[in-house]
C-alpha cells in the first residue's frame, strides 16, 4: 500500500549503512551470564561444556556467513571479523547485528542439550551484539590482541581465585584479599607453591581462548577454505604471517 496516507511513516526509518572499505568486528556477549552460569551450574573457573557450546554456535555463524574470516571467543563473548569489502545486507548495521546475534543465540539454545544433556535450560539466554569499524589491519590485529590479553588476565585471576577457594578453603572475600595488588608473577607463584599448579601447563583453550580461522588450503591447484579451531597466540606476529589472507579484501 505504497500510496496510502500512512506511508509517510516509512521516512522515519533512517539509513544505517556502515562506512565502506573498513573492517567490521562484530562482537556479542552473553547477557547477565554471571547469573546464567550460576543457575546452570557452570564449573568454575572454566566450564568446558559451555565453552564448546559457544564454539559450536560461532562455527555455525561462520558456516552461514562466508565473509567472516576469523573469530575469537572467551567466556561468554565472541568476536567476528568480516571482510573489509563485505556487502553483507548492503552493510546495514541493524540488519547485520540483529540477524547474526539472533542466529548465534538460537544455535546456542538449539545445541544446548548436546553439551548439557543433564541440565535443562531454566530460562532463555540472550546475547547483546555490536559492530565496531576499524580502518586498518593494525587496529584489527590490536583488537584481537586486546581480547586475548583480556582472556589471559581474567583466566589467571580466576584460576588463582578458585584454587584459593576450592582447594585452599578460603572464603571468596579472603581470596580476593590475597590477590589484591598482586601481579601476574605472584599469581603464578601462588598457584605453583600452594597448589602445585603450573599455570603454563593448563589447557591452552582456557589460557588463550578459541580462534576460528578460515584457512586456505591448496587442493589440486585450487584454493579451498576450511574452518580451523585453534587455541593459539593470535597476539603474535607469526599468527598473522600464517593467516594474513584473512586481512585481504
Ligand atoms: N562458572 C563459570 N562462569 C562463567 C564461565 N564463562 C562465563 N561465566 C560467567 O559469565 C560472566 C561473563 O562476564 P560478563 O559478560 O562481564 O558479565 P555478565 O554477567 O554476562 O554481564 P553483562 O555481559 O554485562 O550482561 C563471568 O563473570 C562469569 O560469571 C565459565 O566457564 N564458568
Ligand atoms: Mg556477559
Amino acid at each position: 500500500m505504497a500510496g496510502s496516507k500512512f506511508a509517510y511513516v516509512r521516512k522515519f526509518e533512517l539509513p544505517d549503512v556502515l562506512l565502506p572499505s573498513t573492517f567490521m568486528v562484530f562482537r556479542l556477549d552473553g547477557h547477565s551470564f554471571h547469573r546464567f552460569s550460576d543457575e546452570h551450574g557452570f564449573v568454575k573457573p572454566n566450564d568446558l561444556r559451555a565453552l564448546q557450546l559457544m564454539d559450536h554456535a560461532a562455527k555455525s555463524l561462520m558456516e552461514e556467513y562466508k565473509d567472516i574470516g576469523l573469530a575469537f571467543g572467551e567466556s561468554d563473548e565472541y568476536s567476528f571479523l568480516l571482510r573489509k569489502s563485505t556487502a553483507l545486507y548492503n552493510r546495514r548495521q541493524a540488519k547485520i547485528v540483529s540477524t547474526l546475534t539472533s542466529l548465534f543465540t538460537s544455535c546456542y539454545v538449539f545445541h544446548w542439550p548436546r553439551y548439557f544433556p543433564d541440565v535443562p535450560l531454566r530460562y532463555p539466554p540472550s546475547f547483546d551484539g555490536r559492530i565496531v569499524l576499524y580502518p586498518s589491519q593494525q587496529e584489527v590485529r590490536d583488537y584481537f590482541a586486546w581480547r586475548q590479553a583480556d582472556t589471559h588476565i581474567n583466566n589467571l585471576y580466576n584460576t588463582a581465585f578458585w584454587a584459593l577457594v576450592q582447594q585452599g578453603g578460603l572464603t571468596t572475600t579472603d581470596a580476593h584479599a590475597v590477590l589484591r595488588g598482586t601481579v601476574s608473577k605472584d599469581k603464578h607463584e601462588i598457584l605453583f607453591s600452594r597448589f602445585g599448579v603450573n599455570y603454563d601447563k593448563l589447557d591452552p583453550r582456557y589460557r588463550k581462548g578459541s580462534v576460528f580461522v578460515r584457512a586456505e588450503k591448496k587442493k589440486k591447484g585450487k584454493v579451498a577454505t576450511q574452518l580451523e579451531l585453534l587455541h593459539c597466540d593470535i597476539i603474535r606476529d607469526d599468527f598473522w604471517e600464517k593467516y594474513g589472507h584473512i586481512l585481504r579484501d
